[in-house]
């Protein structure tokens, strides 16, 4: 297993460190190239779809390896306290960023336990650049780790997080989400491009 020394690490045992025999599993051969785009993967997504005035319209760039970067720009519409983002939007960027790494990995997951430490405040009309790689894989579970940088990406640490992805069979989005949702979504062409990509039994 190897890991990023340019993501600070938290350490300890929490569930998302991977254990000891997690493994770093090849890139999937169809996943997008190094340097290419991640597409969203729902144009109704809150965090990267484009159908939302107030989204944080999140970009991913496929990066080396089990690896990607992100950027979104904090908007006026992103507000906690006066100027500054809300946390949980931060944290909802980072639930999309490291989701997204299992793009990589071309297998559909949702997320088990997301953490995030907020280390510097984050102003409105600033660019978050984050960072964002798998730690580990072990059965159904993915380890991911990022980090988000203020104004560029070797700009100040503003965050970092971990999440814990569970690997499901696609049958989770269309037997979980509201009928008429999953309807159109079959419809939602960052939808069809997507599952096309997935391996999608897990
Ligand atoms: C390719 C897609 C990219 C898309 C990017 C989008 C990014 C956005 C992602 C999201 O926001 S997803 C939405 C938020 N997440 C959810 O709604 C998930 C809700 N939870 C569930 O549906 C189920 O709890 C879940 C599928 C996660 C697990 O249920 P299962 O019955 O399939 O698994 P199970 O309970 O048997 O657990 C499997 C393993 O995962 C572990 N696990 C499951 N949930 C966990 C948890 N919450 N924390 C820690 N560990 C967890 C569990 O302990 C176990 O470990 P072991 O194999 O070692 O025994």
């Amino acid at each position: 297993m190897t890991s990023d020394a340019a993501i600070p690490s938290r350490g300890g045992l929490l569930p998302t460190t991977p254990p000891a025999d997690a493994v770093l599993p090849e890139r999937n051969p169809n996943a997008p190239a190094p340097g290419q785009p991640i597409p969203s993967h729902y144009t109704r997504c809150f965090v990267c779809g484009d159908d939302h005035d107030a989204g944080l319209r999140l970009e991913v760039i496929a990066g080396e390896g089990l690896s990607l970067t992100g950027s979104f720009t904090v908007s006026e519409h992103h507000q906690g306290a006066p100027g500054l983002a809300h946390g949980g939007l931060l944290t909802a960027a980072f639930d999309d960023a490291l989701g997204s790494l299992n793009w990589l990995l071309s297998a559909p997951a949702v997320t088990g336990r997301l953490e995030t430490d907020f280390r510097r405040p984050v102003p409105v009309g600033s660019t978050l650049h984050i960072r964002a790689e798998v730690v580990g894989v072990k059965g159904r579970k993915v380890f991911t780790k990022a980090v988000g940088r203020l104004g560029s990406a070797d700009g100040p640490v503003a965050l970092t997080a971990a999440a814990l992805f569970i690997q499901v069979p696609i049958e989770h989005f269309t037997s979980n989400g509201r009928p008429e949702d999953v309807a159109k979504a079959r419809e939602d062409r960052a939808v069809r491009r997507s599952v096309e990509n997935l391996e999608v039994n897990p």
